[in-house]
Order: structure tokens, then C-alpha cells, then sequence
């Protein structure tokens, strides 16, 4: 039996189904994010920004220091009366400011830009990751994860800061740069005022210098641990809130794309108290998200007020001592306020921080399920040969479970052959389509197909939304047929109510009936000529005459066709020369007709 998938989603983390993800884990993800952007083609640019924010957090170090050196010289010339050293004070003090600007106008522009760049190489990686091999279709099929588009759209935005207001992982990352170059640079400026501690060990007189540093730091290092305690609950409950506001936006999805099923059946009421549930979810969680956030920015203020007062009754003994001047006792209280406010970054960008776990998680998330490594059971290659359009060797049909679904055993498909498939409802019918098309891996055996162009129908037909042209061309692009010959086929085909409508961009899928999308399946089957066509149910939306003459058209166009079909009705089985009867897990082919 094949293995089976493990569900990766938040969800099943929540209701305790999978483990949670390691931290090395997502240390490795976190630098897989980077080298995607930082060693892309984009690379020059991503270097020269991280230089630039660099150099930002060296300036802005500098620019820090030249104001509180300015404060000092300011308030001891104060107190010493010099009136004649106000005027080139002021002129200092416009030179920090315009630097000071300067500074944070480069900043913005470079995060924003590098952002923005950081979101495009990632989304075109996630895209191009997501769309491979099928994996977004084995993600809904398998429902490994909730929400991948959310993912792509709004948690890339969210960790590379590529948004309006955005603070990205750059910013953090540049924050801890900054925060370590600015409190070197006060703790020197710190030290020249600082008492250093004195105290006896064995005897001997030990001085450690600089005791407000080590007041700062230690408190800074508290206020850290506690705060980061404290807003764990804050990151769970944000985690849970981003995938909830995602399924209460699916369900409106939802509603809208089946707006006419769902009037139809009168069931507005019953829909509208589905989405009240799903934006109750949402609600409830928002209150985690409420008192945990209160909870983290109890602790902030309390940590900002204490952190605003401490250093004065540490230094103003010294003053009183007459160790220091007043300029100086002011100074060192900007210098100290300042170094906990930079050694406390974390403290202060926690809540954002805490929004970027919850998108890296779920970033990861999804790249464990596109990564899902599963045991492919059905293998499907171009290898049929001598005038086999398709040969299936111990064919077994499994549900994702692994359970038995259908036994197709060795079945035979010669070119111009045409089959109808039947047998009752939920039987396997269009999961047997998906295997042959390697759509559906779940099972054994192997799967042959002639290289030639093959073309599918299925149920429901997918019209691209733009025009009427481009739905009738897809997918090839529109521009690779002439005008002329579409609106000749849709003449054909019974549709020349819209041909004037050719560049009309709609959402044809919605406009158009089931019959009429039939007939633009018809047209998309006659513009397209394949060798191997493979309907599934693909006239069930029509009445019986409809339904035959859709037969009578498609191999009068093509009588050649090889054709493997799906269908009830069965009056259409004079249009086919052999039939595949499944039921019971098992199936029968026989010749039809003239065949037999
Ligand atoms: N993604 C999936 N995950 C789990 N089970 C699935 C999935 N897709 C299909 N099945 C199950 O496989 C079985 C066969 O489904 P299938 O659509 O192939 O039946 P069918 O014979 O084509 O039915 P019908 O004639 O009604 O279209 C059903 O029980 C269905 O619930």
C-alpha cells in the first residue's frame, strides 16, 4: 500500500494532527528565502541595497551620537552662560537635522524598492513552484494546505516588506545591525560618564567599568526575555487569525462563482449563515489576538516608563557628588535612554515580528506540501507503439488513502478506436481519465500513451475569463489563430449569436449555458484536431439530439479520432466501436457492433 499524506496545513497543527515545525527548520527556510532574491538574476541590485541599508544603520549611528555630543555642548554652555556659542550651536544642530532627513529618505526609498523587487523574484518562485508538476491541483486533491493563494499573495508581501507601509524581514534584519552598531556607539559614549563598579573578590579590588552600561543592558535583556514570553500567545493566536480571514474570504469566493446554484435552490439564507459562522471564526480569534496584544504592550509601556526614569536616579548622585556635570547627567540620560531603546528592538518590533513568523510558517508550510515527496504508484509514459494510442499494464485505480477503487488490469486502445466507458455513478469513471492522463498517482501499474496531441473534455469546462476568442482558442494564445477561422467555427458549431462578440471580454463562463460551453468544447475540439480525445461526460449538459449531433459533428470533422469517452447515455454508443464497463471495482471491454 502507498503511503499516505500527512496533512501540513496550520489546521491540522491545530487540532494537534502534525507536529509542529522545528526552529533549524525555519532558520534554513528564512536563508532559502534570501538566496533566492540575493543570488537571483536581480543580484546586483539586491547586493547594492543591503550595502546602502548598511551604510544607513553606520550613518544613522553617527548622526545618533552627533546629537547627544550636540546636547551636551549645548546644555553645558547653558549652564556656563556662553551666549556667544548659541548661534554656531544652531547651525550644528541644522546640519544633524538635514543629515537626519537625508538619512531616512534613503532608507525608505531603498527598503521599499528592495521590497518590492525581493516580492517579485519570490512570487515568480512560488508561482513557477506551485504550478510544476502538477503540485497545485495534488494540493487541492489531497487538501494538504488551506489557502495557497493567500500565501503567494499576501505572506510574501508581509516577509519581504513589498507593500504600502511594509516592514519586512530586511527591515528587521538591518534593525539588528543597527540596533548593535547604535549601542556600541553609545555604550562609548556611555562610558565616559558611567561610575564603574568597585568591589572586593578574594582580597583583591576589582573596578568593571561602566556600570550604567550593565544597568542598561541587563535591563534591556529583561525586558527582552519577558516580553518575548509574553507574546508567544500573540504569534499562535495571529497564525490562526491569517488562515481564518483566508477560509472567510474562500467561502465568499465560493458564493460568488455559484451565485446561480445557490439562487436555484433558494439556499441564500443557509449561505449567508455559513459565512456568519466562518466570520465568527474569525471574530472569536481576533479576541486571542486582542488580549494577547494587550498583554504585549502592557509590558512595553511599563518597560518604556521604568527605562525613562531609572537612568536619572543613577546618575544624579554623581551630579549632587559634583563627578559630573549637568550637561553631562542629561547627555548620559538621552545616551542610556537611547541604548535601551536600541538593545530593546526586539521589545518594540515584537508584534511585527510575530506577524512575520506567522507568514514564514505558513510560506513553509506551503513548501512542504509543494516538496511532499509521495510514492507515485500509476507510472505514465509516451511509450505506446505498434498503433496503440494507449496500453495500460496491471492498471490498479486507488483512492488517496490507498484504498481500492478500480482494477483496470491490461487494457488496449488502437488509433481510430472509439470507447465508451461506463458503469454506475461514483464508480471511478473520471478518476480512471485523471490516471491515464497521470493527473492521479494514487494506485499501480503503468500507463502508455502515443506521443500525438491529445485533448480533454471534462465535465466542467474551464473558460478562461477575458474573450470569447481566447476561450475558444485555450490554450493556445489567441493570437495564433486568425479571427476568421473562429467565428467560421463558431458558425459551425451553432453559436454565430456571438460572433460578434469575438473580443468581448466577459466572464464567459458564467455568461454562457452549459449547452452553449458544450459547443464552445466542440469548437476548441474542431480548431484544435486532436488525435487522442478523452471526454468526460462532455455532453451531459445536452438533450439527446443536441448530444448526438455534437457526435455527428465531432467525427464528421475528425473521423479519424481516437476517442475514450465518458458517457450515461446509452444511445451514444453507436458512435463508438468499443465499450469499457466498470462497476464493482472491476472492469469488462468488449467490441461494439460492427467492431465485434
Ligand atoms: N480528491 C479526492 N479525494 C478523495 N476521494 C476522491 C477524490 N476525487 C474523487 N474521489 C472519490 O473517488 C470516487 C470515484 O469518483 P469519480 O469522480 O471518479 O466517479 P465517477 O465514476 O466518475 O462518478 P460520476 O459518474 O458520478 O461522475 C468517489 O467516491 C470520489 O468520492
Amino acid at each position: 500500500m502507498i503511503p499516505q499524506p500527512i496533512p501540513t496545513g496550520e489546521a491540522a497543527r491545530e487540532a494537534g494532527l502534525a507536529s509542529p515545525q522545528r526552529p533549524a527548520g525555519r532558520w534554513s527556510h528564512l536563508l532559502r528565502l534570501f538566496g533566492d532574491y540575493w543570488l537571483s538574476h536581480d543580484w546586483k541590485f539586491a547586493w547594492f541595497g543591503a550595502a546602502v541599508l548598511l551604510l544607513y544603520q553606520f550613518g544613522n549611528a553617527w548622526i545618533m551620537i552627533a546629537g547627544i555630543r550636540w546636547q551636551q555642548a549645548f546644555f553645558d554652555s547653558i549652564e556656563a552662560r556662553q551666549a556667544g556659542r548659541f548661534v554656531p550651536l544652531l547651525l550644528v544642530f541644522v546640519g544633524i537635522l538635514a543629515a537626519q532627513i537625508v538619512a531616512s529618505l534613503v532608507y525608505t526609498w531603498t527598503t521599499m524598492i528592495l521590497g518590492m523587487r525581493w516580492r517579485t523574484v519570490l512570487t515568480a518562485r512560488y508561482l513557477d513552484r506551485w504550478m510544476a508538476r502538477n503540485r497545485y491541483a495534488e494540493i487541492e486533491r489531497l487538501r494538504l494546505i488551506d489557502n495557497p493563494d493567500q500565501r503567494i499573495a499576501d505572506d510574501i508581501a508581509v516577509v519581504t516588506g513589498g507593500q504600502v507601509n511594509g516592514f519586512g524581514v530586511v527591515n528587521v534584519a538591518f534593525g539588528v545591525i543597527g540596533m548593535v552598531v547604535g549601542s556600541y556607539s553609545l555604550i562609548v559614549v556611555l562610558l565616559e560618564t558611567a561610575e564603574p563598579f568597585r568591589f572586593a573578590l578574594f582580597g583583591r579590588a576589582v573596578v568593571i567599568p561602566g556600570s550604567t552600561i550593565w544597568y542598561a543592558v541587563l535591563y534591556s535583556l529583561f525586558g527582552s526575555i519577558v516580553v518575548t514570553r509574553i507574546g508567544q500567545p500573540f504569534v499562535r493566536a495571529l497564525m490562526r487569525q491569517q488562515h481564518r480571514d483566508a477560509d472567510f474570504r474562500a467561502s465568499m469566493i465560493q458564493v460568488r462563482r455559484q451565485a446561480a446554484q445557490i439562487g436555484f435552490a433558494g439556499a441564500a439564507s443557509v449561505e449567508r449563515a455559513t459565512l456568519g459562522t466562518a466570520f465568527d471564526q474569525v471574530r472569536h480569534n481576533f479576541r486571542s489576538v486582542t488580549w494577547s496584544l494587550l498583554g504585549i504592550n502592557a509590558g512595553q509601556g511599563v518597560y518604556e516608563r521604568i527605562g525613562s526614569i531609572l537612568p536619572l536616579f543613577l546618575m544624579v548622585p554623581r551630579y549632587f557628588a559634583g563627578a559630573i556635570s549637568f550637561g553631562q547627567v542629561m547627555g548620559a540620560r538621552d545616551a542610556f535612554q537611547q541604548l535601551v531603546g536600541q538593545l530593546s528592538f526586539i521589545v518594540q518590533i515584537y508584534g511585527r515580528i510575530g506577524v512575520h513568523i506567522a507568514c514564514l510558517n505558513r510560506l513553509k508550510a506551503l513548501d512542504d506540501a509543494i516538496d511532499q515527496q509521495r510514492v507515485r504508484g500509476i507510472s505514465v509514459d509516451a511509450a505506446a507503439s505498434g498503433g496503440a494510442v494507449l496500453r495500460t499494464r496491471g492498471l490498479a485505480v486507488h483512492r488517496p488513502d490507498g484504498a481500492g477503487l478500480l482494477d483496470i488490469g491490461d487494457w488496449c486502445v488502437q488509433r481510430g478506436e472509439r470507447w465508451i466507458v461506463q458503469g454506475p455513478s461514483g464508480v471511478g469513471k473520471s478518476t480512471l481519465l485523471r490516471a491515464i492522463l497521470g493527473l492521479w498517482p494514487d494506485g499501480a501499474g503503468e500507463v502508455s500513451l502515443a506521443a500525438g496531441r491529445a485533448m480533454t473534455v471534462p465535465q466542467r469546462l474551464y473558460l478562461p475569463s477575458g474573450t470569447l476568442k481566447s476561450a475558444v482558442c485555450f490554450p493556445d494564445p489567441d493570437s495564433m489563430h486568425d479571427d476568421a477561422q473562429i467565428v467560421a467555427l463558431l458558425d459551425e458549431v451553432g453559436l454565430s449569436a456571438h460572433r460578434d462578440q469575438l473580443h468581448a471580454v466577459r466572464f464567459w463562463q458564467d455568461e454562457l449555458s452549459p449547452g452553449e460551453q458544450r459547443r464552445v468544447a466542440l469548437a476548441r475540439i474542431l480548431l484544435h484536431r486532436p488525435e487522442l480525445l478523452i471526454l468526460d461526460e462532455a455532453t451531459s449538459a445536452l438533450d439527446g439530439d443536441n448530444a448526438r449531433r455534437f457526435h455527428e459533428q465531432l467525427l464528421a470533422a475528425l473521423p479519424g479520432v481516437t476517442l475514450i469517452s465518458v458517457v450515461h447515455d446509452d444511445a451514444l454508443a453507436v458512435f463508438h466501436t468499443h465499450r469499457l464497463v466498470v462497476g464493482n471495482g472491476v472492469a469488462a471491454a468488449a467490441p461494439i457492433g460492427d467492431a465485434a
